[in-house]
């Protein structure tokens, strides 16, 4: 058996202000393999961002174990992590192709190699035409997949994606989750998505995590058993139906 990549063990995640403690997040318990797409789901403010920074290192735990990384394929924070927020976040001064260097300008990564793989990563996105256009010229979901390249371009290993499509209209968002469906195939990364949507959860993970609020805490996993390669059919089963109708009850949404 092989170490998963990412394994949170009873991770609990404690506020401080002022002398008032909160209570962010407790058992957070989750294996992630190496090259697996895992969806965390569950309602506004049940703790999904805390855990994504948890795992981005930007804040740490206040107890549980946080491993991340194997022998194999050691993990360094920082270098090794690649982010997508609900908003793109691009610099409007800059162009497309120089947004998406970005991180690995700030890591020091040689330029013209940089170039290449920023060139790559915005035809396998779908937006070589716009390298040198500006990010007000592109449409929002033009804009995330621009920012999908630039969580790539370092070549991370692991990918934290946080409500990314949130903020897209509903056919956009449908045609994005196809989309990021091929560029994880396409780039064999770990990647974690947070989500408020059910079905998008349940669509795109090969495992479900549930967290529920009051307390938050992460309820329950599932395995997602259906057909690969994942199309939009797939949202027709009965399987997907009887994924969507648990998750919906553990939320006590019914
Ligand atoms: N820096 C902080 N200081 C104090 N409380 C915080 C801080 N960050 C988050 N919280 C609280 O922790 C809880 C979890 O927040 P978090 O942002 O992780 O939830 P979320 O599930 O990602 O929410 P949403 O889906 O609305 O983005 C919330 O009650 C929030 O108010």
């Amino acid at each position: 058996m092989t170490r998963p990549f990412v394994r949170l063990v009873g991770v609990t995640k404690t506020y401080h202000a002022g002398a008032q403690e909160f209570l962010a997040v407790r058992d957070v318990t989750l294996d992630v393999e190496e090259g697996e797409l895992v969806s965390i789901v569950g309602p506004s403010g049940c703790g999904k961002s805390t855990v994504l920074s948890i795992l981005a290192e930007l804040q740490a735990a206040s107890g549980g174990t946080v491993e991340i990384g194997t022998p194999d394929s050691p993990f360094t924070p920082g270098r090794d992590v690649g982010m997508v927020f609900q908003k793109a976040l691009l610099l409007k001064w800059r162009t497309i192709i120089d947004n998406v260097m970005l991180p690995a300008e700030i890591l020091g990564l040689p330029r013209r190699a940089s170039r290449e793989r920023a060139r790559d990563l915005l035809e396998m996105v779908g937006l070589s035409k716009f390298a040198d256009a500006y990010p007000q010229q592109l449409s929002g979901g033009m804009q995330q997949r621009a920012s999908i390249a630039r969580a790539l371009v370092h070549d991370p290993k692991l990918i934290l994606m946080d409500e990314p499509f949130g903020a897209l209209d509903a056919l956009t968002r449908e045609r994005m989750n196809l989309e990021l469906l091929r560029i994880w195939r396409e780039s064999s990364k770990t990647i974690l998505f947070v989500t408020h949507g059910i079905q998008e959860a349940v669509f795109l993970g090969s495992k479900v995590a549930v967290m529920t609020a009051g307390p938050a805490r992460m309820a329950a996993q599932f395995e997602i058993d259906l057909p690969e390669p994942r199309t939009l059919d797939v949202k027709t089963t009965e399987k997907f139906g009887n994924y969507t109708r648990e998750i919906y009850h553990l939320l006590g949404m019914h």
